[in-house]
């Protein structure tokens, strides 16, 4: 305990890589909390290997197509061994299929790796807006650490065991905020939508149990709260995507117009690879494939989805 609150003592500088939407949010949150940021991009002067002087937590808010470039940048630099690495990326790599902290933990082994994902529409939290998150490690005191660092009174932080469920949980459900997206943009009202999201929890929970995750984190802020925070507000860039499909835009003039990443997009391809690979039904998440592959319209997937055989709610 002393050691811990020693250990919260002595930060004072937090990096964060990134500086698209949410790496600005986050960085905002950690300044307003007192602590000296470095806010660093590849497109901005500051050096990587500066940026990382002397730092005690980096923070990591690329999007998932770059994660792994930066990891290995990162690992040339000279770190010191006890720096915190936070990962809010939402993604997998479609070369491994792993997880962004995955990615992290494997090139760092020795240093602790906390995940920070929760209902973070960046947007909100730049217009200072109430939210709350959920940061996790296998290291629980380092976890405790990010969570004083950007914990306040408009932004509170929980502490979670299951990394894996709580990295999942933001990951998985970009896919069913697509699909959330279709449903609004089709006018096919409340009760659709309600069942969507529910079994589109079902869903995430299906997979994110075989990959690991715990049922109960799906649950929580980071699954159930982020799913109902993407599939009912236009700020969600993947809502935008199936919204804007359904009303008859191609998926190359959605991404060139979209404000920064849907990470769905490329998360559903990876879902189906392993879905396929070990067996896993995921309807929901094949139809937006389908859709996203141009293999079926929007009133298609549906149909495709509302005539699959009739079964329990549940299995036990
Ligand atoms: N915007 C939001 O509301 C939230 C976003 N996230 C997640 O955070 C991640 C980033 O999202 P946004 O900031 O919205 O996206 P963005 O597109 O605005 O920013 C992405 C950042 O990654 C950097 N990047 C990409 N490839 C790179 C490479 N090869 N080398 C160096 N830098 C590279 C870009 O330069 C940019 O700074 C995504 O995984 C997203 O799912 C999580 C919570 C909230
Ligand atoms: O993850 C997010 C909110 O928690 C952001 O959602 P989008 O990436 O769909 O904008």
């Amino acid at each position: 305990m002393i050691e811990l609150k020693s250990q919260i003592q002595k930060i004072k500088l937090v990096t964060v890589l990134g500086a698209g939407a949410w790496g600005s949010a986050l960085a905002d949150l950690v300044k307003l909390n007192g602590y000296q940021v470095r806010l660093w991009s590849r497109r901005s002067e500051l050096t990587l290997p500066k940026a990382l002087e002397d730092t005690e937590i980096v923070v990591s808010a690329i999007s998932m197509k770059g994660v792994q470039d930066v990891v290995s940048v990162v690992q040339s630099c000279p770190i010191a061994p006890q720096t915190i690495l936070v990962t809010a990326t939402k993604g997998l790599d479609p070369q491994t299929n792993t997880t962004p902290s995955q990615i992290w933990q494997n090139a760092f082994p020795h240093h602790p790796v906390v995940v920070l994902s929760g209902p973070n529409l960046s947007k909100e939290i730049q217009m200072q807006l109430p939210a709350a998150t959920v940061v996790s490690s296998i290291n629980h005191d380092a976890a405790t650490v990010v969570q004083l660092v950007f914990s306040s009174h408009r932004f509170r932080v929980y502490t979670n065991p299951d990394p894996v469920g709580v990295e999942l949980g933001g990951t998985l459900k970009n896919v069913i905020a697509i699909a959330a997206g279709v449903c609004d943009g089709l006018q096919l009202g409340t009760n659709a939508k309600a069942a969507l999201v529910t079994r589109g929890l079902t869903e995430m929970v299906r997979i994110g149990t075989v990959l690991g995750a715990k049922t109960e984190t799906f649950y929580g802020l980071s699954g159930l709260g982020d799913l109902l925070a993407t599939c009912n507000s236009p700020l969600s860039r993947n809502y935008q995507v199936g919204y804007q499909l359904a009303l008859g835009k191609t998926l190359d003039q959605i991404m060139t117009n979209l404000p920064g990443t849907a990470e769905g997009v490329n998360t559903c391809q990876v879902l189906m690879q392993i879905a396929q690979q070990q067996n896993i039904s995921i309807p929901i998440t094949e139809q937006v494939y389908r859709l996203l592959q141009g293999e079926v319209t929007p009133k298609q997937g549906l149909d495709e989805l509302m005539l699959r055989d009739i079964k329990p709610e549940y299995h036990h």
